[in-house]
C-alpha cells in the first residue's frame, strides 16, 4: 500500500481534482487522504465564528459561499449542472449546526470541530464520486469512525494502536483497493468530531502510513519539494534533494509550513519514506525524506509567523528560576499556548508564542500568580540554520530584531513584522 496525501492547494479547483486522477493514473492500492478544497476550513471558521458571536447571518452568508464553491467544482467536473445527494446532506447538516445549536461557551471548541471538519467531510466526498465517475473505483472511508482520537478537541492526537484495528477493520470489509479518506479529522471516545491541528492532514496521512506499514508515503504540493525556504517569502530558495527525519522534525517545528511538525514519528517509527512531491509535476523526483540522508549543504531559513512575545518578570523582582518556571509553563499548557522560543535573565522570562484565541485569558492568569507581563504584537520568529556572516548580518541585527539566540551552527531570531 501507499499513502497519498493531496493538500487544499492542489484540489482548490476542478482542474487540481482531474490533475489528482491523472497522477492516480491506473495505480493500486493506494490510500488517499485529502484536505479541504482551496480555503474552505478558514471559511468554516468565519461560520462557526458566527455561531459563537449568535450572528446567525455572518454563518449563513459563509455556507451559502461555500455551497456555491463546490457546487461550481462539482458542475465542471462533471461538464453539467450536477447534484450529488451526499454533498446536499453535509450542507444541510453543517447549515443546522451552525443556525440551530444552542451554544454554551465551554463547549467553544467541540463546535468548532464540527464545524470545520465538514470541509474535509465535502472534499473526500466529491473526490470519491469524481473518481469513481473517472473510472477509478475506489471507497469513501469516514477517518471518524477510523482515527480514535484523545478526548480533547482542535489539536487530538491519535491513538494510533487503537486506530489500527478500527481501520484495518474498515478497509477489510472492501473490495476496492483504492481508499478516500478525510486529512485533519477523528473522533474522541465520547463520539463527537475531533481535528488535530491546522494543516494536520499531513499528520493524518503519516498515521495512515504507519498502521497500514505503508511502502511510502508521498504529499503532492504546489512546490517541486522542500526547499531550502520558504519560496513565497525568499524567492531564491532552492530545492533540497534529500533530507533525514531528524532534520526535518527540527525544520517543521521550527515553522516551515511544508511539512506539519506531527507527521515524521509515525512515518520514523515503521522507517517509511516520506516524497514531497510536486502536484504540477509527476514526473519531478521531489524531495525523499528518511532514516538517512546526505548532509544538507545550504543554509535552510524558517519563518514562523503570526507570533506574539511575552516578556514575563515577577512582580517581586524575585529571580525567575525552576519553581517559577514550573507555575509559568503549566499555565502555559493550561491555555495550551505553545512556546517556540524561550529566553530567560535573572528576573525576566521572554516567550515567543504563536497567536492564539487564548492568549489573553492566559496573561490574565499569569498576572493573577503574580507576575508582570509585556506583550509584543505582529511578529515573526526566522531561525537560519547553517548561517554564514552574509545572512547574519542580514537577519540577526537592526531595530527590528527584538530577541536573538545563537549556537555555532543556528540562530534564532523574534523580530517585528516588515
Ligand atoms: N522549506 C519549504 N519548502 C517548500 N515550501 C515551503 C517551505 N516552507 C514553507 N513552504 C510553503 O509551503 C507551501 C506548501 O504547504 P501547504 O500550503 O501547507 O500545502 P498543502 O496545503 O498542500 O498541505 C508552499 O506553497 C510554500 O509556500
Ligand atoms: N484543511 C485543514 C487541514 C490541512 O492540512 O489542510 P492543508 O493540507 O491544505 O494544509 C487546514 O486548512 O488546516
Amino acid at each position: 500500500m501507499k499513502v497519498y496525501k493531496f493538500g487544499g492547494a492542489s484540489v482548490r479547483n476542478a482542474d487540481g481534482v482531474r490533475n489528482l486522477r491523472k497522477i492516480i493514473d491506473d495505480e493500486q492500492n493506494l490510500f488517499i487522504i485529502v484536505s479541504a478544497m482551496g480555503k474552505t476550513t478558514n471559511a468554516l471558521e468565519k461560520v462557526f465564528e458566527g455561531l459563537q458571536k449568535g450572528d446567525k447571518q455572518l454563518s449563513l452568508e459563509h455556507v451559502e459561499s461555500l455551497r456555491k464553491y463546490h457546487a461550481e467544482i462539482i458542475d465542471e467536473l462533471w461538464h453539467e449542472p450536477k447534484r450529488l445527494p451526499a454533498v446536499d446532506a453535509l450542507f444541510g447538516e453543517l447549515e443546522k449546526v451552525a443556525t440551530e445549536t444552542v451554544y454554551k461557551p465551554g463547549d467553544a471548541e467541540l463546535w468548532y470541530d464540527t464545524i470545520v471538519a465538514y470541509g474535509e467531510l465535502v472534499s473526500t466526498t466529491i473526490i470519491s464520486e469524481y473518481l469513481n465517475y473517472a473510472g477509478v473505483s475506489n471507497r469513501w472511508i469516514d477517518m471518524r469512525r477510523c482515527f480514535l482520537t484523545e478526548q480533547r478537541h482542535k489539536d487530538a492526537g491519535v491513538n494510533i494502536e487503537a486506530s489500527a484495528s478500527l481501520l484495518k477493520n474498515a478497509l477489510g470489509k472492501c473490495v476496492e483497493n483504492i481508499f478516500i479518506g478525510q486529512g485533519f479529522i477523528g473522533g474522541a471516545p465520547d463520539g463527537t468530531t475531533t481535528t488535530l491541528g491546522r494543516e494536520g492532514s499531513d499528520y493524518s496521512a503519516a498515521v495512515v502510513a504507519n498502521i497500514l506499514d505503508a511502502e511510502s508515503m508521498s504529499v503532492w504540493k504546489d512546490v517541486d519539494g522542500v526547499m531550502n525556504a520558504d519560496p513565497k517569502a525568499f524567492p531564491d530558495a532552492v530545492q533540497i534533494a534529500e533530507l533525514n527525519y531528524l532534520d526535518t522534525i527540527e525544520l517543521a517545528y521550527s515553522g516551515a509550513q511544508i511539512i506539519h511538525p506531527k507527521t515524521i514519528k509515525p512515518l520514523q517509527n515503521k522507517n517509511i519514506p516520506l516524497y514531497v512531491r510536486p502536484f504540477g509535476d509527476k514526473r519531478k523526483p521531489g524531495t525523499v525524506i528518511r532514516g538517512m540522508s546526505a548532509p544538507v549543504d545550504v543554509p535552510i531559513l524558517i519563518l514562523k509567523k503570526d507570533q506574539v512575545l511575552l516578556t514575563i518578570r515577577s512582580r517581586d523582582f524575585s529571580f525567575v528560576l525552576e519553581e517559577k518556571f514550573a507555575t509559568i509553563f503549566s499555565l502555559l499548557e493550561r491555555f495550551r499556548i505553545k512556546a517556540n522560543l524561550i529566553h530567560n535573565s535573572a528576573v525576566n522570562l521572554s516567550l515567543c508564542v504563536d497567536n492564539s484565541w487564548h492568549i489573553d485569558e492566559a496573561i490574565e492568569a499569569l498576572r493573577e500568580a503574580g507576575f508582570d507581563v509585556m506583550k509584543a504584537e505582529n511578529m515573526e520568529l526566522l531561525t537560519v540554520r547553517g548561517y554564514t556572516d552574509e545572512l547574519w548580518r542580514r537577519y540577526a541585527r537592526g531595530p527590528q530584531v527584538f530577541v536573538r539566540q545563537a549556537t555555532q551552527s543556528t540562530v534564532r531570531v523574534v523580530r517585528k513584522r516588515e
